[in-house]
């Protein structure tokens, strides 16, 4: 099975403290990925690294048979600015970017395909509604929305049921799952254990460095999640970046 996105060796530090560490493994095409891990751990930094967003202090991301654009990214809410003056419709209509450019405009099939998307995540009729003016539920579903227009074949979500009630976190997984069905690689942060064990076939669990990484029930052993307990409880802010290989590719 060919695999979109391949880390090899991926360290990723801010200034001389690394984030991530050494980290190797594959995102396997089609395969629906929960990355877990205590705060700090690294893996909003990872999602980061692997949109191309922070520099590598070791190592090579290496895409494989995708574009740039193929990949798409949903950040932490907290990460957005809500202040900014713009429409629901026009928020969704941005996931078509790369289809209409940064200066083109708009075809009538991705305004029409953002009234469909708005729709499939139940926000049918708030095209007018300035984003501000939204719940932290409805702007996710939202911002889902913008993802379903992109139609890309990766999809790197970081919390994306933070804060969010029960039944958009269903509606929200809903999606997630039909991505899975369609073949698409998704990778999601997720905080929950239980929605990671009933919902993501594969997991990722990071503390730094990378303590499991295969079919959920492996890496989320009792014995794993001590490991990753232990490491975060021994974490030395201060420690400086290693010296282990000073590759530094991004492909
Ligand atoms: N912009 C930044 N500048 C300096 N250090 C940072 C920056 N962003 C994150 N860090 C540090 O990098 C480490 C990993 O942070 P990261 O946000 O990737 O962790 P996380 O696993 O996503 O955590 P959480 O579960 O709390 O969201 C932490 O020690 C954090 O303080």
């Amino acid at each position: 099975m060919t695999a979109p996105l391949t880390l090899d060796n991926v360290t990723v530090a801010y200034g001389r403290h690394p984030a991530v560490h050494h980290l190797s493994g594959v995102f396997a095409s089609g395969s629906l990925t929960g990355i877990v891990g205590p705060n700090g751990a690294g893996k909003s930094t990872l999602l980061k690294a692997m949109m191309g967003y922070l520099p590598l202090s070791t190592g090579r991301i290496a895409r494989t048979g995708i574009r740039a654009a193929d990949v798409a990214y949903l950040p932490q809410a907290a990460e957005i600015d809500r202040s900014f003056p713009i429409t629901v419709a026009d928020m969704v209509a941005l996931g078509a970017w790369s289809r209409f450019g940064l200066f083109g405009a708009l075809r009538r099939s991705d305004a029409q395909r953002a009234v469909e998307a708005l729709a499939s995540v139940g926000l049918e009729g708030f095209e007018r509604r300035a984003i501000g003016e939204l719940s932290a539920g409805q702007f996710q579903r939202v911002l889902f929305a913008r993802l379903l227009l992109q139609d890309a074949r990766v999809v790197l979500l970081d919390e994306p049921f933070t804060a969010i009630d029960a039944r958009t976190t269903a509606d929200l997984l809903g999606i997630v799952q039909r991505w899975h069905g369609e073949g698409r690689t998704v990778v999601a942060v997720v905080h929950d254990l239980n929605q990671v064990r009933e919902n993501f076939p594969q997991t990722l669990l990071l503390a730094r460095e990378m303590i499991a990484w295969g079919a959920t029930a492996d890496a989320l052993s009792a014995e794993n999640l001590l490991k990753a307990r232990a490491m975060a409880e021994a974490w030395n802010e201060d420690a400086e970046l290693c010296t282990v290989g000073d590759d530094r590719r991004v492909a």
